[in-house]
């Protein structure tokens, strides 16, 4: 087995015949029994990813939430569920979809700006650990649905640090022109307002600013304002217990080399150790650092088009299945599943998908010795990948296989076109 210095790297590798393989599995022998695209996962790259947190937190009061979003398959959600993880939800169908995969309602919490009434009433009689409170309007709804449910809503205030996190701008959140939070001025004055709601029990203050974040600098300042704003809150009579400092660390898609969880949380809590606040009971929400790199996705060459100006290689995986490239021009390491010899000729391709869409590329430029019916795997697809597909072009979701302990296991099935259409009716 030769190890790829590759994201997904030590469980991608290619073994002694040149064949790609997750964690000893061959990736052509999935293809072949499950057909493309196909998603393959690895349990053991998870864990790991999930062991730098709990290094980082070794003897603290810590809960690790994963933010469910990044990937919402049941079987990801059981490996994280089972290792103790809570969730970081932001729907009523994300709180479903953790109940279903095991999750302990205890340990979910509820993000997002625009919680309806009926997922707040559905997330109360689960009973979920925390809301975090994204707006003041939110606050009073909130209160009036927990009183008419005869019970308190356990609540974090989401506060906009107006920070920049120094990442794509549609994954920044914590800054003053996002729609996230509330402004760090205002804080006191909602905590005020929470504290005196019959409906509402304060148990903690909250904030993220962003995703794909690549160095320690954005969080420290986050992290200074947070805990200021923490003394000001307490030094006016309210408690907060507990302290949910977000999620967002980047992972490696190209050459990015963001800090390991553990050496991040070493010098974040070494500022909370150095304000006396270091024994208080730690939340954090990451998503895409837990599986972003736990995942591929694997894609035939239908056909090869030499045309005037680009070479395409299209490719049965399209931006309904992989929309980051779409979406954010975000790069993804496009490699071969048979290994080409070192010598072999490569040309320079833009790799796309069959979507009727000049967006609907999953890489460009790439320099690739491949032919017609050969399998390409797109790497770090753990991520907001099938999480944010669609069945655009009546294309049916793909299909999922989650590694465990050497062993395939099918967790999703390739969606039917009948399935899509199934909800709908003719006149
Ligand atoms: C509130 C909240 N928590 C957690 C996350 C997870 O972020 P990431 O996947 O970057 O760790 C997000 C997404 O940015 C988010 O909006
Ligand atoms: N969907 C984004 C991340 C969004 C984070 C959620 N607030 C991505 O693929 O990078």
């Amino acid at each position: 087995m030769t190890t790829l210095q590759l994201p997904g790297a030590p469980s991608l590798a290619y073994d002694a015949n040149n064949q790609l393989c997750v964690d000893g599995v061959s990736v052509a022998d999935l293809a072949r029994e499950h057909g493309t695209p196909l998603f393959i996962y690895s349990k053991a790259t998870m864990l790991r990813a999930l062991q730098a947190y709990q290094q980082g937190f070794a003897g603290r009061n810590a809960l690790i939430c994963f933010a469910m979003k990044a990937n919402s398959t049941l079987a990801v959600l059981q490996v994280f569920a089972q290792a103790g993880c809570g969730f970081d939800i932001v729907s009523g169908g994300e709180l479903e979809r953790a109940l279903a995969a095991g999750a302990d309602p205890a340990r979910i919490i509820f993000s997002g700006v625009g919680k309806k009434r009926s997922e707040m009433r559905q997330a109360l009689q689960a009973g979920i650990g925390c809301f975090n409170v994204e707006s003041i309007n939110e606050l009073h709804v909130l209160n009036e649905v927990a009183v008419e449910l005869g019970c308190q809503a356990p609540i974090s205030i989401r506060v906009n640090p107006n920070v920049d996190a120094r990442t794509h701008p549609y994954i920044s959140t914590g800054l003053k022109g996002n729609k996230f939070g509330v402004a760090h001025e205002e804080a006191l004055g909602a905590y005020q307002l929470a504290a005196s709601l019959p409906g509402l029990q304060v148990v903690g203050i909250d904030c993220h600013i962003g995703s794909q974040i690549t160095q320690p600098g954005p969080y420290l300042d986050a992290m200074q304002r947070m805990l200021d704003l923490v003394q000001l809150i307490e030094s006016h009579g309210i408690p907060l217990p507990h302290f949910d400092f977000g999620g967002g660390l980047g992972i490696t898609y190209a050459d990015e080399t963001p800090p390991a969880a553990n050496d991040l949380w070493k010098e974040l809590l070494a500022e909370m150790d150095a304000r006396g606040m270091g024994d208080r009971q730690l939340l954090i929400e990451p998503g895409r650092s837990l599986v972003g790199n736990a995942g591929i996705c694997v894609a035939e060459v239908l056909f090869l088009k030499h045309a005037e100006a680009k070479n395409f290689c299209i490719v049965d995986a399209a931006m309904n299945d992989l929309p980051r490239p779409a979406m954010y021009e975000a790069y993804h390491q496009i490699v071969p599943v048979k290994q080409a010899q070192a010598d072999a000729a490569a040309t320079t391709y833009d790799v796309v998908g069959p979507v009727c869409e000049s967006g609907d590329w999953l890489g460009r430029d790439r320099a690739l010795s491949v032919q017609q019916g050969d399998l390409l795997a797109v790497l770090s697809a753990g991520a907001y990948c099938m999480s944010m597909s669609s069945t655009y072009n009546s294309r049916g979701r793909a299909a999922e296989v989650l590694i465990a302990d050497g062993k395939a296991h099918l967790v999703a099935e390739r969606e039917t076109v009948s399935a899509i259409y199934a909800r709908e009716r003719l006149l």
